[in-house]
């Protein structure tokens, strides 16, 4: 092996920034030479957290080659620039982004390798390939997107859980997305419910329900850890790390 790729890490006293800092510290193939946070914090799992608002002048003392960011919206787009800027690559597993969002990260794509993903597990990526291949195959039935995450989550519905709709879309075309349902509200032909329930700390469930008069199918992926996600980002940022500019899928990675 190679030496290890040099990993920046923003968020890092979040609750996906402090479990990357302890996937990576028991790994060989990253090392993390930088990690920031926006509230002040001494350290997290033994790495020096620095402030955020530096964060381009650390960059160009530390010369990550990727940077893995898990943080809000605003500040993936920011920390995107700066990486831009400073020719460090970008991992991102934010959700949450708007169009204006996803033109910023498009545009740090122009000038650095970018990944982002809406979730980081190797089951979710095959929850996807499932979903499209049991809407192809039930091309009439409802289907319903129910998501449920800890009662700390931001944003709703989840990054996933647009992903499966899009990844049903894809197939089915454009549907008509009901975000829950209340009062005189009957099913119309072709939509498509998605509900999102917060409570506890529940790391993150995904299910798409297909059914007819006859039968019912259920796809459901639980993450019994968010170590699965961190994982899967610091392979990400391992394979991310001599790739040319440009916006990269995380099944790129998966069928390395
Ligand atoms: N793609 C995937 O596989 C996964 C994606 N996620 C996504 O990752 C993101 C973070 O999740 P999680 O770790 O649970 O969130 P937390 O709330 O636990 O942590 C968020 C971190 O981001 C920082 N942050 C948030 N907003 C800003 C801002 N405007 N400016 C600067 N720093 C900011 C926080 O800093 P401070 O300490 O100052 O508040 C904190 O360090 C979410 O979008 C979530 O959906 C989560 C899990 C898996
Ligand atoms: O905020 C979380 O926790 C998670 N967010 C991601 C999402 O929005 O899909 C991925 C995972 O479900 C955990």
């Amino acid at each position: 092996m190679g030496d290890p790729v040099r990993v920046a890490v923003t968020g890092a006293a979040g609750r996906m920034g402090r479990e990357l800092l302890d996937v990576a510290a028991g790994r060989d193939d990253v090392s993390v030479v930088l990690a920031v946070n926006r509230s002040p914090v001494e350290s997290v799992s033994g790495v020096d957290v620095r402030d955020a608002a530096d964060l381009s002048t650390h960059l160009a003392e530390t010369n990550p080659d990727v940077l893995v960011d898990f943080t809000g919206p605003e500040s993936s787009t920011d920390y995107a620039a700066a990486c831009a800027e400073a020719g460090v690559g970008v991992v991102v597993g934010t959700t949450g982004f708007d169009a204006d969002g996803r033109a910023a990260l498009d545009e740090a794509a122009e000038s650095v390798p970018l990944l982002h993903a809406t979730n980081f597990s190797r089951g979710v990526a095959a929850l996807r390939r499932a979903v499209r291949e049991a809407v192809a195959a039930l091309p009439d039935y409802d289907v319903e997107v129910t998501e449920t995450h800890h009662n700390g989550k931001r944003d709703a519905p989840s990054g996933t859980a647009t992903t499966l709709l899009d990844e049903v879309d894809d197939v089915r075309g454009a549907s008509d997305r009901v975000y829950g349902r209340e009062g005189d509200q009957p099913r119309t032909e072709g939509e498509i419910g998605v509900h999102a329930r917060r409570a506890g700390g529940v790391t993150g469930e995904h299910e798409v329900l297909l059914a007819d008069d006859h039968q019912l199918l259920s796809l459901t992926h639980r993450a019994g850890s968010r170590g699965v996600f961190a994982a899967g980002a610091l392979d990400a940022a391992v394979w991310l790390a001599d790739r040319d500019a440009g916006r990269y899928d995380f099944d790129e990675v998966l069928d390395a």
